[in-house]
């Protein structure tokens, strides 16, 4: 018997230890919410299975910046929208917000030990050694390879409607912009040739293609229920899982992993002897690999990160920018006077362009273009493609607010209290629509917001990088593509509206937003089949 009193010391050591914590650890009791809908899954059907952002809006207008909602067992979760809250979050104490440890098992499956799971120290080193890849000047430089590609896109739909032999056809548009941002960042990051839209794929062409979609979109609550209850897994058990289990969402990320592994090792090999040889382009990968090599030894990516920064590249930039022009197009579609205002922008541009003897645009001429800029931010606002950021804090922390919230015992409070560990949902529809800081037509699609120079996001802080949107996050971990993004999403606009008049069909009637990682188009009615936004497509008359 005396052998088991050091057990009981333990057990009543751990018995003590909770108690204490459970009634010392900060309660989120006080802060409003929706009624959970059932015990395993808390609020969290409502927000990854109904239509996208339709929950956030509800619950952010009902209980305002800061709500809580539950998860499984219980747990308490915070969606946060407030533009204060999300500035301390996201910059102000940005390294105390960390990404949980278990998500960044599955960020690490899909991309390896690259930007995007990396933290604290390790983060800073690699977004040192990155960031001269993304900057203004380098992201400008692509500008030809998207405006080439953009021109092959145009080419396919010509073909496409001839070959209907009709004035226009119906396409599916995200098939076809997936296809063409495939090709986009194959060759502005790496110089390699996916041949996407010839349809002559490379296998890893062919695993990056869907890959959102195919492994995440319509989770049923089994798969909801087994994403939201990872943190209770050991971490080694669950990256044995990720790397073994027969799923097929899974298996399709392990094939992608692999393809990829091959095709950097390969094309950073190549890119070091062509720098040692004093040749090199100017796509990201070049750069990346000369700024490693120019970095302090310490501070250097080894050689597995590398493969990760091209893998996280791929899968952060190419659905994110093709999903954007897809919705974008969509929204063209429904109103036809905001498309043909910006086809005669593009179309008077053009005539300047002939009368000072140019032969074609250039990147300032496109930049130049106040209504396109207006079109495609209104668009990055109305249709973020990136829903949510999950972060979680570090140490107990205070959340300051912009906007007070009213708690349950009827008290307004202008900051949080909230224990670490606690599980944070950026919620970025929510910031994007908030009507307090983009007005009180903030769900309408009206590109003359950003004309006007009122109702720009100016009502609060200072939060994202483009038109103070939160659709390329903000602060320590923003989006370091987003002027690549920009530079191919503007000129990949340019190039179809001047050529294609889009108007709906009656799928696209029935679009609705759908979370995949990225939002993607589906049709209600036909969602077993996959991502889609059937437009019609007439090429567009010249006068
Ligand atoms: C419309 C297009 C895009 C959108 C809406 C978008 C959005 C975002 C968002 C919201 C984040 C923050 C994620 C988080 O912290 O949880 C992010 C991070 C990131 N994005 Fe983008 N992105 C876009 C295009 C691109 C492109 C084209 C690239 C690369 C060429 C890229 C590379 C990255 C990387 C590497 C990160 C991680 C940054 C870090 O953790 O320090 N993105 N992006």
């Amino acid at each position: 018997m005396d052998n088991f009193y050091p057990l009981y010391g333990l057990v009543g050591c751990a018995v003590l230890y909770a108690t204490y914590h459970r009634f010392t650890r900060i309660s989120l009791g006080d802060i409003r919410g929706p009624e959970p809908e059932s015990f395993l899954l808390g609020n969290l059907r409502q927000l990854q299975q109904d239509t996208a952002g339709h929950a956030d809006f509800e619950w952010t207008n009902r209980y305002g910046g800061i709500v809580r909602i539950k998860g499984p067992f219980g747990e308490d979760k915070l969606m946060i929208s407030d533009p204060k809250a999300l500035q301390y979050i996201l910059s102000t104490s940005g390294y105390n917000f960390i990404k949980s440890p278990d998500r960044r098992e599955l960020t690490r499956a899909l991309t390896g030990d690259g930007l995007l799971f990396a933290e604290g120290e390790d983060h800073k080193r690699h977004r040192k050694v990155m960031l001269p890849a993304f900057g203004g000047p380098e992201s400008k430089a692509l500008f030809p390879v998207f405006h080439s590609t953009a021109e092959q896109l145009v080419t396919r739909w010509k073909e496409c409607i001839n070959n209907d032999g009709e004035p226009s056809s119906v396409l599916n548009v995200p098939f076809w912009l997936s296809r063409a941002a495939l090709d986009a960042i194959g060759e502005a990051a790496f110089d390699y040739q996916f041949g996407a839209l010839e349809e002559a794929d490379s296998q890893l062409g062919q695993a990056y293609n869907n890959l959102f979609a195919d492994a995440f979109a319509l989770p049923s609550s089994m798969k909801v229920f087994f994403q939201n209850i990872t943190k209770y897994i050991p971490i080694p058990l669950l990256q044995m899982a990720y790397g073994k289990l027969p799923a097929p969402s899974l298996r399709r990320i392990r094939s992608t992993a692999e393809s990829a592994n091959q095709v950097a090792k390969n094309l950073i090999e190549e890119k070091g002897e062509a720098l040692l040889h004093g040749r090199g382009n100017r796509d990201v990968m070049t750069l990346l690999v000369k700024a490693n090599k120019s970095t302090n030894v310490k501070a250097q990516l080894s050689e597995g990160e590398m493969f990760a920064q091209m893998r996280t590249v791929m899968l952060a930039g190419h659905e994110t920018t093709g999903n954007s022009l897809t919705w974008t197009l969509w929204e063209l579609a429904k109103n036809p006077k905001i498309q043909a205002r910006l086809r005669n922008e593009i179309r008077d541009t053009e005539v300047n362009i002939r009368q000072r003897g140019g032969s074609d645009f250039t990147l300032a001429d496109i930049e130049g273009m106040p209504y396109l800029q207006a079109v495609l931010k209104e668009s990055l606002r109305f249709h973020p493609v990136a829903l949510h950021m999950l972060r979680q804090p570090a140490k107990d922390e205070v959340i300051p607010l912009f906007k007070p919230i009213m708690t349950k015992s009827g008290k307004m409070v202008h900051e949080v209290a909230v224990p670490e560990g606690t599980r944070l949902i950026l919620s970025i529809p929510a910031y994007n629509r908030d009507p307090d800081l983009w007005g009180s037509d903030a769900h309408t699609f009206n590109p003359d917001r950003w004309l006007d120079g009122h109702a720009k996001g100016n009502n609060g802080p200072s939060i994202g990088v483009v038109g103070n949107l939160l659709t390329f996050s903000s602060g320590i971990r923003s989006c370091i593509g987003w002027r690549f993004a920009m530079v191919e999403m503007e000129t990949f606009l340019l190039n179809l509206v001047n050529n294609f008049e889009f108007s709906l069909t009656d799928e696209s009637k029935r679009v609705t937003r759908q979370s995949a990682l990225v939002m993607v188009p589906m049709v209600e009615g036909k969602l077993d089949e996959g991502a889609q936004l059937p437009l019609k497509v007439t090429i567009a008359p010249r006068d």
